[in-house]
């Protein structure tokens, strides 16, 4: 949704047939034993030569990551694999029921995956891919040269530059093996440190932690938990290897150290301090509210927990209410680079339930008002990319199976997912529970006690459930007004990405009833029409079609349904000479905005777009209280604004009511002449478009001089409107103004 979805574009087409046949080739020698063609020597160096050159680069492309077939995680234990050499291993093939042990022989390079070439115990060498890994694995000291790795169930690939490699895309399917331990080769060991004591490991872990290299320091907290230390030094040693899980982001794991610390003494300050926070970043504030409640009464000296406490409970008042500070909202993510806000998910009267026809979807559970915050959501995972910096964060996703390509950061967004699951297994559900078509998954969540992630799988439901997303979406708006007014579409396309799982239930119509907006990576969702309880909440997925000669359908092929809302249904039933029309008016309309704008035969023009205007309303069957107009509505606002500037208050009015009711809003009392006392009332509300908050700023201008005491209540609706587009109105009076020198209330020069 909104995403940069390129599948279509010639250009990677021919990318993407490129790949196929590369693909196809490689896997007609599937199962064939691989005759090395280069020496040891050879392919170390042509490694390190295109290290040293992609270094080198300056301006580096885009890079390109491509999905092989889907393929599951090993499930087995490793005790029931068998160990292979690299000369036993055949070409595409996943070697099921293998392990193999190899040491890197070289620094690693970061393409899309982490790469370096690596050898078994004869020797014989090959380059090792690995992918959906930390970045930080190159840079923190895990994978470096001479670091040996356990690989199960190896598959050997033939990669894009016709070299073989082993790739790796599941996270557990490779473990880091410090030196220490017995499965390393007696060939490759170094000092034996067996015999050392829990302190020599805690020590040695501490002195890691310094450097911050937390892996390999948790490596060795977990040694001297193995060394037999004593009942203090062991609360010592948990203590401080939960505090080097926090630093990793391993909530869970954190979490059991310090309730098995707490378990000996229920009152150990560090052991509650770390609980607190694992439970925030786990965003369970309420628990970790009630941790802080007995640090704080056993405490009461300790300034660092109290502003936690304070951090904690501010998480939970929201998370309850709703009640945002929205400018400061806005501000950080304005300010945050990447932006994502450190804020809770409030969730309103919506739940998730089933369908008659389209699986589970989510519903309000009481009656809600047009511009009623329904919930606000904190990203799962939030991949960003700066539209202000270079392109070295962007990459093409191809996925050959599904013909899908995309361009952004999906494929960040993919290991984000793997990694935040593979860290904290009790966030699997609300991820794995989202919608994945027909992906069968493994069925298993843990091996050897290791979290089994399929990538497979994360990529299914990211592909089918990602959003694209503005930095905030009051810039977005914005670019939209200051974009020409009469050619304003709901089709975007970002190049960040995330997910909201809550959200994700939303199914699609183009006549929605909600609007999504972002502020950095909260997803706020408002409803755009009064909507009573038990309503199936609805978004775009993808912009409406309004009018196109070959395609009637909007092409939603990639969720496997056809849209058969009322717009989709119209186009449908509407004849093909009624489409080319509607194309053709559509540019006679472009011409004459045009030509208004330099003519002095000004009330010419304005007839013959009313004129051209009058036919295309022509080509519409169904009322537009039941099928809205989108060939049209800007159309006339454009003439309000026209007519607004001319001083013809009538007019302005008149095509301004006809704009919102072209999207289906009916409007009571208003129009001209005005009797005092009567209200402005929106009976109904239509489609959101992001131009009705100009539209009704132009009711407000217009009204000032006519019909003063109806200018607050136009006001009102801009503001309401504009809440629905963007996500707030705290920033409303910072962006339009009635005293404007825009006749549409947006304020000149607004970023
Ligand atoms: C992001 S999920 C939405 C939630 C999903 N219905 C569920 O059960 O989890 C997208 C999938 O929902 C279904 N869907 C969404 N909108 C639909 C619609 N208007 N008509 C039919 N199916 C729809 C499609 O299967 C689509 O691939």
């Amino acid at each position: 949704m909104d995403i940069h979805d390129v599948s279509q574009e010639s250009e990677y087409l021919q990318l993407l047939q490129r790949q196929k046949k590369t693909l196809q080739n490689a896997q007609s020698r599937k199962g064939q034993a691989h005759k090395p063609t280069k020496s040891r020597n050879e392919i170390i160096m042509q490694f390190m030569f295109h290290h040293m050159m992609s270094n080198n680069r300056a301006v580096r492309a885009i890079r390109s990551s491509f999905l092989p077939p889907a393929y599951y995680p090993s499930v087995a234990a490793s005790s029931e694999l068998k160990k292979a050499l690299i000369k036993d291993l055949t070409l595409e093939t996943h070697h099921r029921g293998s392990y193999i042990l190899v040491r890197a022989v070289t620094p690693t390079h970061r393409m899309t995956a982490i790469m370096a070439v690596v050898e078994d115990e004869r020797g014989d060498v090959f380059v090792l891919q690995l992918y959906n890994q930390e970045k930080d694995l190159a840079t923190d000291g895990r994978l470096v040269e001479g670091t040996v790795m356990l690989i199960k169930e190896p598959y050997l690939k033939i990669m894009a530059d016709g070299n073989c490699g082993l790739r790796v895309d599941h996270l557990s399917d490779i473990r880091f093996i410090p030196e220490y331990d017995p499965l390393v080769p007696s060939v490759w060991r170094g000092r034996p440190e067996d015999h050392a004591s829990a302190m020599f490991w805690k020590t040695k872990g501490n002195g890691l932690f310094d450097k911050a290299a937390y892996y390999l320091a948790i490596d060795c907290y977990s040694k001297a938990l193995d060394s037999s230390p004593t009942l203090e030094e062991d609360i010592t040693i948990r203590l401080n290897r939960a505090l080097t899980c926090l630093k990793t982001h391993q909530f869970d794991a954190a979490l059991r150290d310090v309730e098995l610390a707490l378990a000996n003494d229920d009152s150990l300050e560090k052991a509650l301090f770390r609980k607190s926070q694992a439970l925030y970043y786990l965003h369970r504030f309420e628990e970790s509210c009630e941790v802080h409640k007995v640090l704080s009464k056993a405490y009461p000296n300790n300034t660092s927990a109290k502003s936690e406490f304070n951090r904690a409970t501010a998480r939970l008042a929201e998370g309850r209410s709703g009640k945002y500070p929205f400018r400061q909202l806005q501000r950080e993510a304005t300010k945050c680079r990447p932006p994502r806000l450190d804020r809770a998910t409030y969730i309103g009267p919506v739940s998730v339930r089933s369908t008659e026809s389209h699986g589970r979807g989510l519903f309000t559970t009481e009656a809600v008002r047009a511009g009623d915050l329904l919930f606000c959501e904190k990203a799962f995972a939030h991949a960003f990319h700066d539209e202000a910096g270079d392109s070295s964060d962007l990459s093409l996703l191809m996925n050959l199976e599904t013909q899908t390509m995309t361009m952004g950061t999906q494929a960040e967004l993919i290991s984000l997912v793997v990694q935040k699951l593979y860290k904290n297994p009790s966030l699997m559900s609300t991820f794995t529970d989202l919608y994945h078509g027909s992906y069968t998954p493994v069925g298993i969540s843990e091996v050897d006690g290791i979290t089994v992630v399929d990538t497979f799988l994360v990529e299914r439901i990211v592909s089918l459930n990602c959003f694209g997303c503005p930095v905030s979406s009051r810039a977005s708006h914005i670019c939209t007004i200051n974009s020409k007014a009469h050619e304003e579409t709901t089709d975007k396309q970002f190049h960040s990405c995330g997910i909201w799982p809550l959200a994700s239930y939303i199914n699609h119509s183009c006549y929605s009833n909600v609007r999504r907006s972002f502020i950095g990576d909260m997803m706020v969702v408002r409803a755009t029409r009064d909507l009573p309880a038990n309503t199936e909440l609805t978004f775009c997925y993808k912009a409406p079609l309004d009018h196109d000669t070959k395609i009637k359908h909007l092409d939603l092929q990639h969720w496997g349904f056809q849209c058969s809302c009322a717009i989709c249904q119209d186009l449908h039933e509407t004849g093909s000479s009624d489409l080319t029309k509607r194309k053709r008016l559509t540019a006679d309309l472009a011409k004459a905005f045009k030509s208004l704008s330099r003519t002095r035969r000004h009330s010419a023009a304005v007839a013959e777009i009313e004129g051209i205007i009058d036919t295309f309303e022509k080509t519409y069957r169904q009322p537009s209280l039941e099928v809205p107009r989108l060939g049209i509505w800007n159309a006339y606002l454009s003439l309000a604004a026209v007519h607004a500037t001319g001083s013809q208050p009538r007019k302005a009015i008149e095509f301004a009511f006809r704009t919102l009711e072209s999207l289906g809003y009916i409007i009571e009392g208003g129009r001209l002449p005005h009797t005092s006392g009567m209200m402005l009332l929106v009976r109904r509300w239509g489609l959101l478009m992001d131009g009705l908050v100009g539209c009704w700023m132009i009711l407000c201008r217009v009204y000032c001089d006519v019909a003063a005491d109806l200018a607050d209540q136009a006001e009102d609706y801009a503001r309401t409107t504009y809440r629905m587009c963007v996500g707030e109105d705290e920033t409303f009076g910072d962006t339009y103004s009635r005293f404007s020198d825009r006749v549409d209330g947006l304020i000149v020069g607004v970023k």
